[in-house]
Parts: structure tokens; C-alpha cells; sequence
């Protein structure tokens, strides 16, 4: 069993509207609560914390999704912040073994079956594991001038995607420490592997996109709307 872990206290910088993007609606629903339902959907997934901005004017104030418990809490000034508050929020009976899903307000689009074989590889893993997708691109790198200098060895190249899963006490004192060491973590398996630890890769869906610019909400709105208005992710 499992509890989640939301950060949903950015500001959406590059998204560049007023309303954060993880509470524009898309298919019925905000993005925010597409992403909290898709991993409360599971069966194994007990409940969750949101971690949300100070004073956001937009929080719903939940306090239960699809008859599941949700608590939020005030998140920090970058992501790893957030997370390690949410993991600080959890109800004391998550014991520091427990596995918690860590998974981006931001993320609409988490299809089940890649939560369900996430649960499934990760659970069985002394680490712990993560969902990415495998580079399937040319990988370009980018002089001063915005022109070319040369193309990146691919092999071997995956994006990182969320949900990932790691036991509650592992994941809070890898976050500590990169955090008091001043590394910049922009994922739980890099605060991981800061501690010489090698989680799972397991591969998900490339639509399992991450919310930055208005074209992702288009592509999400197209990709949600075609499982099923305002359902949870079929
Ligand atoms: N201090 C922060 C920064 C980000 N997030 C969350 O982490 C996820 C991924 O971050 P990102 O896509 O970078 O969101 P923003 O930081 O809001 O975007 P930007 O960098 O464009 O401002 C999002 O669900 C975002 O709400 C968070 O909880 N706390
Ligand atoms: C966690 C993440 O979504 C994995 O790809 C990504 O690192 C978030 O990065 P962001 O810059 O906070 O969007």
C-alpha cells in the first residue's frame, strides 16, 4: 500500500498565465485533480498530500477525492521543497518503510497501467523505481548562437516522469541531505542516486506529458477528452 505525494506549489513560470496551470480545467477537471485522481485510482494507493503554495487563492481545500483522505500542506521555494514537506505531512501511521508515489500536480495524463506496473516493479525493488521513457529523439546541443555544435550520444537516454516511488524514510533523508548540501534535486531519483543508490527504470508512456507551456494544456485537453470526459484516466 501506498500514500502520494502532490507538488502542486509552483507557479508555472513558463506557462505564463495568471492562473497557475495546475488549475486550469481541462476535460472537466483542473489538471491538478486529473493527476491526484489518477493515483488515487489505484486500488493501493491510500491517499494523498498536496503540497500548495502559501495563501493559494485557488486551492479547493479538499479533504477527501474519490472517498479517499487528502491533506495538504505548504510546499517551498522548489519542487524538492514541496516534496519534502508532503513527506513530512504524512500521517504518522506511514511508517518510515512505507512506499510513497511522488507525482506531479502537472501531470494530467498518468495512464493507469503505467501506474499499475510502476507499483508492481517498484514494489518488488530494494530502491525503488521511477517511470521514464526511453530518448527516442536526435539530442542537439546548442552554441550561444542558437545554432548546433554537435549531437549527444542517445543510447542509453531516458526522460524522467512521475509518479516515483521510494520508501517514506529513504526518500526524506536523501531530500535532506541534497537539500542541506545546496544540490539542486529536480527529481527524487536524483536525490537517490546523490546517496550512491540506483532506482528502476520503468518505462512509461510518452503522453505522460508535464504541463509547462498553454500547447501542453491543448495536447492534454486532446488526450484526456479521447478517455473519457471528466473520468479518471480508463
Ligand atoms: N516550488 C515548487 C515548484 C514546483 N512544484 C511542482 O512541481 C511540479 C513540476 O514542476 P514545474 O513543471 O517546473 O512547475 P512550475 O515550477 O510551476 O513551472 P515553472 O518552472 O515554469 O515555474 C509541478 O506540479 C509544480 O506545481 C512545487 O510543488 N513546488
Ligand atoms: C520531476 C520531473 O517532472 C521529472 O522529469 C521534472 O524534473 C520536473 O522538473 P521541473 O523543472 O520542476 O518541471
Amino acid at each position: 500500500m501506498a500514500w502520494a505525494v502532490i507538488p502542486a506549489a509552483g507557479a508555472g513560470r513558463r506557462f505564463g498565465a495568471a492562473l497557475p496551470k495546475q488549475y486550469h480545467e481541462v476535460a472537466g477537471r483542473s489538471v491538478l485533480e486529473h493527476s491526484l485522481r489518477a493515483v488515487l485510482d489505484h486500488p493501493d494507493v491510500d491517499g494523498a498530500v498536496i503540497a500548495i503554495a502559501a495563501d493559494d487563492p485557488h486551492w479547493p481545500g479538499w479533504r477527501e477525492v474519490g472517498g479517499k483522505p487528502v491533506l495538504s500542506c505548504i510546499g517551498g521555494g522548489e519542487r524538492a521543497d514541496s516534496v519534502l514537506a508532503g513527506l513530512q505531512a504524512l500521517p504518522a501511521t506511514v511508517d518510515e518503510s512505507q512506499w510513497v508515489l511522488v507525482h506531479d500536480a502537472a501531470r494530467p495524463c498518468l495512464h493507469r497501467d503505467d501506474l499499475a506496473r510502476l507499483l508492481e516493479a517498484g514494489g518488488a525493488d530494494a530502491v525503488g523505481a521511477l517511470l521514464a521513457a526511453p530518448v527516442r529523439d536526435t539530442l542537439k546541443r546548442a552554441g550561444d548562437d542558437g545554432r548546433s555544435v554537435g549531437t549527444e550520444p542517445r543510447e542509453r537516454l531516458w526522460r524522467a516522469l512521475t509518479p516515483q516511488l521510494f520508501r517514506r524514510g529513504g526518500l526524506t533523508r536523501a531530500l535532506q541531505a541534497a537539500l542541506a548540501a545546496g544540490a539542486a534535486v529536480t527529481d527524487e531519483a536524483m536525490a537517490m542516486e546523490r546517496m550512491g543508490l540506483k532506482p528502476r527504470l520503468v518505462e512509461g508512456r510518452d503522453d505522460n506529458l508535464k504541463v509547462t507551456t498553454p500547447a501542453d494544456l491543448a495536447l492534454a485537453e486532446f488526450l484526456l477528452a479521447g478517455r473519457g470526459k471528466g473520468r479518471s484516466t480508463p
